[in-house]
């Protein structure tokens, strides 16, 4: 069996095999949403493959017309890859807690394009400009939405890109989708909805942000008429509604492309793209949530008939607090970076460990709960019990820790400086914050890339990489560190943290962790231990 349009006309295979198969006609779809089309989605990696893309496929299935064009911002090969190996379509895999599987070709894609190919880059242009399109959505991950460095000033990329012509090709994502819009403008300014569903707080706030920013310093260099940045601020005409999506969606898996191999598909294998695993399957688990604000504008599905919330700022900055900053994200973080350093190879492993279990209820039951809003979509206390006993503990769901450790600088601001706001805001004790200070140093620990046995691994990208592990560097496990000297250029960075921590009490509290982490082999066991089980 292929995933290919040509594959998927063998049908009894597919039924045999317990695959779901699309109702509409593949080719058929694609053509029309190539002559007609209405939502831009920028990333298509494995959420937008599980969720968005599915919501596009039951949408166009009931006989809406809304077909994605999929645009591939990074490196062209994941287009060529990914998904024009398949046809643009991809197997969705469920992995239910009860082991059973759920099998479905998810067609949503009408076309695939590649930005950094002139080509692609051109006919994207063209289809910007087309007034039937009314949403461009993304998961381009959190840096994709970065215009500055770590001290907080514009990067080069994008002092580069100011400095261009706006309606040329950008380096900058945030640069690229600015210049996008322009085209909008150019085209008439019909009405756009610019969507994240990227997982950081107040998503559409940063993108909105980001994007008026570049177009400022277009307007200031006498390169953009101030119309544009006009039309692109008036919420009437683009929208950026804030947005949370929830699934957890780890990369490929080698078990599941096996056991899809013994089902009788010829090209379900996982390949590498660099360094990242791809596939023309994406394994994910059933619960999902997507949680759009309420201010699109335009013509827009039927959301809430395919499941997504379409609801007040208030619900979906309740929820974006209650799954980003306390509930789900923070407890993911912690388990990353521990996990990491003491060799577990998946989350479900980390959630048997008693310790570990301990620190992620510290976490979020003693610690995030009592700062969470209820968003009435469901009550904070049951997501963290699904959180914590159904979810993370699914042994079918093999998500492996480094994967969520990828980036951790760009996200620990949101995952725990929420929370540290939060508690100085409302005046809480900061001292009854336990588990946030051990997963800062844990995570300071893990830089140091040597796990807790004293054997090196390589940690997840991340753009900060280098330069933390430059603040780092001479510190040896087991010989004595000064860990203020060391820690203190990243503790003290808000750009990070959201917070400098050195005005709280938790910085000290860090460098004492940090030091007995680095006391030796089996140290943050030890410690893991002392500060979770006594
Ligand atoms: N995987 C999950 O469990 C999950 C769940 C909820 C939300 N999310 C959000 O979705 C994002 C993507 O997750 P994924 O699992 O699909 O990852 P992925 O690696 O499969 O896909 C990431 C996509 O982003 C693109 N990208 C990477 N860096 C970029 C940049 N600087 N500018 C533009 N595009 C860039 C890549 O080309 C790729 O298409 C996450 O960072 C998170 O914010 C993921
Ligand atoms: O996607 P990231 O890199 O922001 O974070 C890694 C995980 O915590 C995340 O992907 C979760 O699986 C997801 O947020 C669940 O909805």
């Amino acid at each position: 069996m292929e995933l290919t349009i040509d594959g998927i006309k063998n049908k009894a295979d597919f039924e045999k095999a317990g695959v779901e198969l699309p109702s509409f006609d593949v080719a058929e779809m694609q053509e029309k949403g190539k002559a007609n089309p209405r939502w831009i989605h920028l990333g298509p990696g494995n959420i937008f493959r599980a969720f968005p893309a599915r919501v596009a496929h039951d949408l166009i299935a009931d006989g809406e017309h809304w077909p994605i064009t999929a645009v591939v911002p990074m490196n062209p090969e994941e287009l060529d890859r990914q998904l024009a190996a398949h046809d643009l379509m991809t197997l969705s895999v469920t992995l239910n807690p009860d082991g059973t599987r759920g099998l479905k070709v998810i067609a949503g894609i009408s076309e695939g394009l590649a930005w950094a190919r002139p080509d692609d880059y051109a006919r994207l242009v063209e289809i910007v400009k087309d007034p039937g399109v009314t949403m461009i959505s993304m998961t381009i991950t959190e840096k994709g939405y970065g215009i500055h460095d770590s001290q907080g000033n514009l990067s080069e990329q994008v002092l580069e890109d100011i400095a261009s012509d706006p309606r040329q090709f950008h380096k900058n994502t945030m640069a690229n989708i600015a210049g996008l819009l322009v085209r909008r403008y150019d085209a008439g300014g019909v009405p756009i909805n610019v969507m994240s569903f990227d997982n950081f707080s107040h998503n559409g706030d940063k993108l909105r942000d980001s994007v008026t920013q570049v177009m400022r310093g277009w307007v200031e260099g006498g390169k953009l008429d101030a119309a544009v940045l006009e039309w692109v601020e008036n919420p009437e005409k683009v929208a950026f509604p804030v947005s949370v999506i929830d699934k957890i969606t780890p990369r490929p898996n080698e078990s599941v492309a096996d056991e899809l191999t013994e089902l009788g598909f010829t090209d379900m294998k996982v390949e590498l793209l660099g360094r990242t695993p791809i596939a023309g399957f994406v394994n994910a688990e059933p619960t999902e949530y997507l949680i759009i604000e309420d201010v699109l504008v335009g013509d827009v599905p039927n959301f809430d008939k395919y499941g997504v919330n379409v609801t007040s700022r208030k619900v979906a900055d309740d929820f974006e607090n209650m799954k980003v900053t306390t509930c789900l994200n923070p407890l993911h973080t912690a388990l990353a970076t521990a996990g990491v350093v003491l060799g577990f190879e998946t989350i479900d492993a980390e959630m048997r460990d008693p310790a570990l279990r301990a620190f992620v209820e510290q976490l979020g039951r003693k610690e995030g709960l009592p700062v969470v809003v209820n968003p009435g979509i469901v009550d904070p206390e049951d997501f963290l019990n699904e959180v914590l006993e159904v979810r993370f503990p699914n042994r079918y769901l093999p998500d492996n820790p480094s994967r969520i450790a990828m980036d951790t600088s760009q996200k620990v601001g949101i995952r725990f400086g929420e929370t540290i706001k939060k508690y100085i805001e409302q005046g809480r004790d900061l001292g009854e914050l336990k588990a946030i200070p051990l997963v800062i140093a844990i995570w300071m620990r893990y830089l140091l890339a040597v796990d807790d046995s004293g054997k090196p691994f390589d940690p997840s990208p991340d753009p900060l990489l280098d330069e933390l592990q430059g603040h780092l560097k001479g510190v040896e496990l087991g010989k004595p560190v000064d860990a203020h000297a060391v820690l203190q250029p990243i503790l003290s960075n808000p750009a990070i943290f959201g917070v400098n921590l050195y005005d709280t009490p938790l910085a000290q509290r860090i460098e004492q962790l940090f030091t007995e982490l680095v006391a030796g082999t089996g140290a943050v066991r030890a410690t893991l231990n002392k500060e979770m089980m006594a």
